[in-house]
């Protein structure tokens, strides 16, 4: 059933033009009752929803929506293994990867937890050699520093973690910097060469398809800059290359060595996969038994989001809520903010998240349909967004569905005067955050300045009532993180089920693919480009004409 032929949908909209299209979320927040109904709790993780135009009633009939839906028998599927990617065929068992060492999940009659365990036995060995110097570079030095060669979910969630959890660096008896390199430009590898020697510089390269073009080019730079130190190309290979792939004959191919091949499943989504061997940087940088700790809290959120009723479940309640706020409050735009400058690249970790699984136009009958999807999603650290994009959020002409994130704990060892003014700094940035989701919501009817003349009163006017969730965490830590990554891949399912969509699948990056391939080959010939839409030819020609004559123009300016 489409999602908008459902019962509910109608009775939702119903709800809204009678109970809430007048009414401000600020008004909704004068009961005292509100967090009863809208905070809910989970092994210390509060995500409180009571900044959503919302009401006991939207809540009964949200949660009735899902049921019409089938939403706790998708959930129920997608726990257990069924083919739930249908255009793949494929179950999404991301779930699967961060299972107790002991439980079991069967597929096709095969323990699927048993190959994940041993997978991750290999990456704790690789991480162990690399971390106590026995793994060395061509000319005998222990490695210094590791890569990630890798794009999209090969990169995003490693880095992802690399940077929130860099407090959590284990102490090795032999360290590694851990680095970086997904852009097909060639501008990040070509830095890292500057600055990182050849014999102690060891590349990992993640790649789901081990076919990703931005990768693999990297990669080719790489090894040319090894062999570029020292000419034998099969121990370059050996030493300084690790694969991780779902396609072992495409790493043989390449050369990667047998056990440095680190294995990926087609049942694992490339933005769902960092809980694999593709999260060997993070496990390298915060050790291994914190990347088990990382799996555990995502395990945790999983046990609530696969046996929680709807009404109670977290992720269930993010999702729906999602769904109300683009499909019948009509916001268009989700901003992620976390006050922690470590959760830097969440909002990006997140946009390929939702938008690549959730930006999609037709159901899972291949039939168009006819209302919206996935929100435009972007969002920056919000302390620094506060100076930055807030602006348009306060007094834009837009909608803004807004979730902020923050630790409750932080800096709060208290033994010298820098850490207690460390320790002043969180309770500004909660003060911070708790003041711009309440400013946001209440907008220019409190406290705001009301002097000078009514055309500037318009320009001080703060319009208010845009929606926010409030997720805190305890503190920054692997399980928390876990926990928060975990929550929001379930957010994304549970959007998905209700639109009747895949979110596993990412057909639309493919013809930009196939198009830069007759592209590149078209800017590779010294003749005129003529075969292609007048537009692109003139750029193509522009760009021919000018390569070489545009170097060093600016020398004299
Ligand atoms: O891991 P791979 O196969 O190199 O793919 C990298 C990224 O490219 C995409 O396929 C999109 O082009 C993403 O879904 C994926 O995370």
């Amino acid at each position: 059933m489409n999602a908008t032929e459902a019962k509910t949908w109608n009775k939702l909209q119903k709800h809204l033009d009678d109970e809430l299209a007048n009414v401000r979320i600020e008004e909704l927040n004068k009961c005292d009752k509100r967090s009863d109904l809208l905070s809910f709790n989970f092994d210390q993780l509060l995500v409180d929803f009571s900044k959503q135009k919302v009401n006991s009633n939207t809540m009964q009939l949200l949660f009735e929506l899902g049921e019409e839906l089938n939403l706790t028998n998708a959930i129920k599927n997608l726990a257990s293994g069924d083919k739930v990617n249908t255009t793949e065929n494929r179950p999404a068992l991301h779930s699967a990867l961060r299972l107790n060492p002991n439980d079991s999940l069967v597929l096709d009659g095969d323990d699927i937890n048993r190959h994940v365990q041993i997978e991750l036995a290999r990456m704790s060995k690789v991480v162990d050699d690399i971390t106590t110097g026995n793994w060395r570079g061509y000319s005998g030095k222990p490695i210094t520093d590791v890569v990630n060669l890798g794009v999209g979910g090969s990169d995003l969630g490693p880095l992802l973690v690399c940077e929130a959890l860099d407090e959590f660096k284990e102490a090795h008896s032999n360290p590694v910097d851990v680095h970086f390199a997904s852009t097909m430009d060639g501008s990040q590898v070509s830095l890292l060469f500057e600055r990182l020697n050849p014999e102690t510089t060891l590349f990992v390269i993640v790649s789901k398809s081990f076919t990703t073009i931005d990768t693999l080019s990297n990669a080719a730079s790489a090894k040319a800059w090894l062999l570029n130190a020292f000419q034998d190309e099969s121990i370059i290979i050996k030493q300084h290359f690790i694969g991780i792939s779902v396609s072992e004959s495409k790493m043989e191919k390449w050369g990667i060595h047998p056990e440095h091949q680190l294995k990926l499943w087609d049942w694992v989504g490339g933005r769902f996969s960092l809980w694999s061997a593709v999260g060997l940087t993070i496990a390298l940088k915060i050790g291994m038994a914190n990347f088990r700790r990382l799996l555990n809290g995502a395990n945790k959120l999983d046990q609530h989001f696969f046996s929680t009723d709807i009404n109670q479940n977290i992720p269930v309640i993010l999702g729906l809520l999602g769904i109300w706020n683009t499909n019948f409050l009509n916001i268009k735009a989700q901003a992620i903010l976390p006050y922690d400058a470590r959760l830097k690249y969440f909002p990006d970790y997140l946009t390929q998240l939702e938008m690549e699984s959730n930006g999609k136009s037709v159901t899972l009958q291949g039939e168009r349909i006819s209302f919206d999807t996935c929100p435009i999603l972007w969002g920056e650290v919000g302390p620094n967004a506060q100076h930055a994009f807030y602006q348009l959020l306060h007094q834009g002409t837009r909608k803004v569905a807004c979730d902020f994130i923050a630790p409750v704990n932080r800096f709060s060892t208290i033994t010298s005067e820098h850490e207690k003014s460390l320790h002043n700094q969180h309770l500004l940035t909660i003060a911070n955050c708790f003041a711009q989701s309440r400013a946001l919501m209440v907008g220019g009817s409190s406290a705001v300045d009301g002097g000078g003349s009514s055309e500037l009163k318009n320009h001080k006017f703060y319009p208010g009532d845009q929606s926010s969730t409030t997720i805190l965490i305890p503190e920054l830590t692997p399980y928390s993180l876990g926990q928060l990554i975990a929550l929001y891949e379930h957010k994304v399912f549970v959007m998905a089920t209700i639109w009747g969509i895949n979110p596993f699948d990412q057909w639309g990056v493919e013809l930009g693919k196939l198009m830069a391939n007759d592209t590149l080959r078209e800017l590779n010939l010294d003749s005129m480009t003529m075969c292609f839409d007048a537009s692109t030819n003139y750029l193509m020609n522009y760009v021919k004409s000018n390569f070489a004559t545009f170097k060093g123009v600016e020398e004299d300016k």
